[in-house]
């Protein structure tokens, strides 16, 4: 038995499912493999058959449900293997590179990540510039084509001279001669330098130039050996001859037991998909029963077999590829089992073809696989990362008008459209003691001690936010009302001047009728709060300056015979401080959550998506570094966001903050912090995009609700204040409202309760998303 340290990828008795419960589907299922150190493995098998699964628990990116993996002498993931990291090179089936970094930059962010020195990084890609035909170095990624994308992508693989290749689907999209050119590459990297390559195609026969083959299907290899012997045990001229003959042999012996056993978890697993692959393209076609039934079978070379209702339709092996490459993806992939024990397949089946020292055919993975592989996070990787994002978010216009511009414009449209008193408000105005006839007519405003038309009197002391509409008589008035075209109905009585003197010298011995005739009788909409508040109080503080004047023209003490209270100095503020001013700390603070939250969240999904999160933890990156670089860049457009929402604020709209800047400045920071820790927590537990939108936009308007930025929090129910208190955003608000109105300073308990809750949800966040991501590392 060779010794395992020549293995370059030993796999033994591998089994991965995904899912839980109903809908648990078996990747690999006992599945052994052996890559020869210094050789070139061609791994192939149908579309979804789990080939990517693989190669994904072969550099630490997943973990099997049982059995064992050691690559290049240790296990992926473990400290000493040094994988994720600088020892394999690793081409994902996505492009997974950065649009908006150069394919120099790219390179170099790898080889910051591998702390590689510029020159030899410049001089490799020179080397791979030529080889691959890649574009000039300057040009950005994402304005390259599909395939020259690719190449990079290749390129970023090799580049730092690994000892393991891991290539998923390489010469997908790339022309016949470039593909050439890339195996002649992989032969040379493993017979000049003694790279071992693991590379998965759906080309078979350019798999003939690997030295051993894989074929993969029902989550186990059918075969395994080099390509010669495969052609001469089989008696076959071609490899996709013998994969034919191994399917179906396959199929005849399990076909029966998969269908009483398990459930496809993909209906495409019973279509067979006919491909052609010729120079200039590929053209697919799919074939089901019913498009067979007119077409003999002979005619397009594709056997139809029964199996207890289940329908295989294979392609024949008397079907004769015409082209160079033939597409493989057209035969029948994995089988996925419902049931938890049909994981593992037979034992005698599935014999390891060789023993791991210290290590028996049991479930070992769990026990290996779990040991934590943690260093602290490194400068070189975090300078990397830091320096990409910047050039990420910096490149992107969208992105920078996002930080830089929603910020003040949404401080703009708060501002301009919140907090203002209502203006152009109409109110019917019924005016019974006018009576041209007899001279009752509202004269120019009089300012003497005469009991003449007192109503036209009062109503000039009513402002003129409120537009006066004369009706003739009340119930004209309203159903104008009704019909909404007034707010609101003042009504005088006929001899409401009279009235309102004979009760002014009776004082207290006034009688009831008389007290009914003088009064000023409203009505008002009231299904507007702040309107119905604002034209009582206008109406209100009318008649207050109307009667003092009054009394202080008829030689009275102006306060005599009115309401024994006065409103002094407010304790803090002006009498009639603006809404506005009661807005501004709730503006300033949920913009700037709403903006940490949405840019973090976005950011870091669509690394995640776009499989470039994956790349750079194979590369070694550390997912807290990747959190890490995430914060410092955040934080940097949390900076300017902050300066750019005071502006706004302090100097545009001229909100005064009575206390402490740098402190407002400190909270309003905190708050920041408290939305990308929230966003990265999005990002951490979402997958994709709509999870991520759904759960920052969908959590932010209850949040900034609660939080009382628009209505006092005294105003909920006494249970729903403690839960308010609680909430992310309102005593941040709070806070900055008492260093804002009251000029207060840290010492106070406001205030410093602000910042204590907004550290702790900081903590509570960050820990989240450590335990999250551990959680799911463990589950993947
Ligand atoms: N995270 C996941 N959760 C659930 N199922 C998954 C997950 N990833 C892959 N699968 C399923 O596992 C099966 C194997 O997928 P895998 O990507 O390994 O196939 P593949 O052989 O690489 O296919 P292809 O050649 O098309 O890339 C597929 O049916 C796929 O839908």
């Amino acid at each position: 038995m060779e010794n395992i340290n020549m293995k370059g990828v030993i796999v033994n008795n591998a089994t991965k499912t995904y899912g839980a419960g109903k809908s648990k589907c078996a990747i690999l299922r006992g599945l052994d493999m052996t890559v020869k150190k210094g050789t070139i493995y061609g791994l192939l098998g149908a579309s979804g058959c789990g080939k990517t699964t693989l190669l994904s628990c072969l550099v630490g990116r997943r973990r099997l449900n049982s059995g064992d993996i050691l690559v290049l002498g240790h296990e992926p993931g473990s400290p000493e293997s040094g994988i994720p990291g600088p020892r394999v090179g690793y081409m994902p089936q996505e492009l997974a590179l950065f649009d908006y970094l150069s394919i120099k930059e790219t390179l170099q962010f790898f080889g910051r990540i591998y702390n590689l020195k510029t020159d030899f990084v410049n001089s490799k890609l020179d080397f791979l510039s030529k080889l691959l035909d890649l574009p000039p170095s300057h040009r950005y990624i994402g304005t390259l084509s599909g395939g020259q994308q690719r190449r990079v992508s290749f390129a970023v693989a090799l580049f730092h001279e690994p000892e393991l290749l891991i290539l998923d689907e390489p010469t997908v999209g790339v022309d016949p001669l470039l593909r050439q050119s890339i195996w002649n590459h992989l032969v040379r990297q493993s017979v000049d330098h003694g790279r071992t390559v693991i590379v998965t195609t759906h080309y078979i026969e350019e798999a003939r130039q690997a030295n051993t083959i894989g074929l993969m299907r029902s989550g186990r290899l059918l075969a395994e050996d080099s390509p010669e012997n495969l052609l001469r045990d089989y008696n076959l001229t071609s490899l996709e001859n013998v994969f034919l003959e191994l399917c179906m042999k396959n199929d005849d012996n399990k076909l029966t037991s998969i269908v009483t056993n398990g459930t496809s978890c993909n209906h495409a697993d019973y279509k067979t998909e006919q491909t052609h692959q010729s120079q200039g393209g590929v053209d697919n076609m799919v074939f089901d029963e019913s498009a067979l039934s007119n077409v003999t079978e002979t005619d397009i070379g594709i056997q139809l077999q029964n199996h207890n209702n289940y329908d295989v339709i294979s392609p024949s092996p008397s079907a004769n590829p015409t082209d160079s490459f033939v597409n493989i993806s057209q035969f029948s992939p994995v089988i996925c089992v419902t049931t938890d024990k049909s994981d593992r397949s037979d034992g005698s089946e599935t014999s390891s073809a060789l023993q791991f020292t210290g290590s028996s055919n049991s479930t070992t993975s769990g026990k290996l696989q779990n040991r934590p592989f943690r260093s602290l996070p490194s400068p070189h990787r975090l300078v990397a990362l830091i320096r990409k994002n910047y050039l990420q978010t910096f490149r992107n216009i969208g992105i920078v008008l996002f930080i830089y511009l929603l910020p003040p414009f949404l401080s703009t449209v708060f501002n301009a459209t919140l907090g203002h008193d209502p203006t152009g408000l109409k109110l019917a105005i019924v005016n019974d003691e006018l009576d041209p006839s007899q001279g009752r007519i509202c004269s120019s405003n009089t300012t003497d001690c005469t009991y003449s038309m007192l109503s036209c009197r009062y109503l000039h002391y009513i402002k003129d936010k409120i537009i006066q509409v004369p009706y003739d008589n009340v119930s004209e008035a309203l159903e104008a009302g009704r019909n909404g075209q007034v707010w609101g109905v003042i009504h005088f009585g006929h001899n409401f001047t009279e009235e309102f003197e004979i009760r002014q010298d009776a004082g207290d011995s006034a009688t009831l009728e008389n007290i009914i005739r003088s009064r000023i009788s409203v009505n008002i909409d009231s299904t507007n709060k702040i309107i119905h508040s604002s034209i009582k109080k206008w109406i209100l503080e009318g008649f207050e300056d109307f009667y003092k004047d009054f009394m202080r023209s008829c030689g009275h003490e102006p306060e005599a015979g009115f309401i024994p209270l006065e409103f002094f100095d407010p304790v803090y503020g002006q009498n009639d401080t603006p809404f506005t001013e009661f807005m501004a700390p709730g503006i300033i603070i949920s913009i700037v959550y709403f903006m940490g939250v949405s840019l973090t969240s976005g950011v870091f999904i669509t690394e995640k998506q776009q499989g470039l999160l994956d790349r750079n933890l194979v590369a070694g990156v550390q997912m807290t570094e990747v959190l890490m670089s995430h914060l410092v860049n955040q934080f940097t457009a949390m900076i300017g966001q902050t300066a750019l929402v005071f502006l706004v604020m302090l100097l545009i709209f001229n909100i005064p903050c009575h206390g402490n800047l740098g402190l407002a400045v400190f909270i309003t920071f905190l708050q920041s912090f408290v939305g990308m820790s929230f966003g990265l927590l999005i990002a951490t537990v979402c997958d994709d995009e709509i999870g991520a939108l759904l759960l920052s936009q969908g959590s932010f308007l209850p949040l900034a609700v609660i939080s009382g930025f628009c209505w006092p929090i005294e105003g909920m129910s006494f249970y729903l204040r403690y839960i308010a208190y609680c909430s992310p955003m309102a005593y941040a608000i709070k806070s900055l409202r008492c260093v804002f109105t009251q000029g207060w300073g840290i010492e106070q308990t406001d205030v410093y309760a602000g910042i204590l809750i907004s550290i702790a949800w900081i903590i509570s966040l960050l820990s989240l998303c450590v335990i999250v991501l551990h959680a799911r590392k463990n589950s993947s």
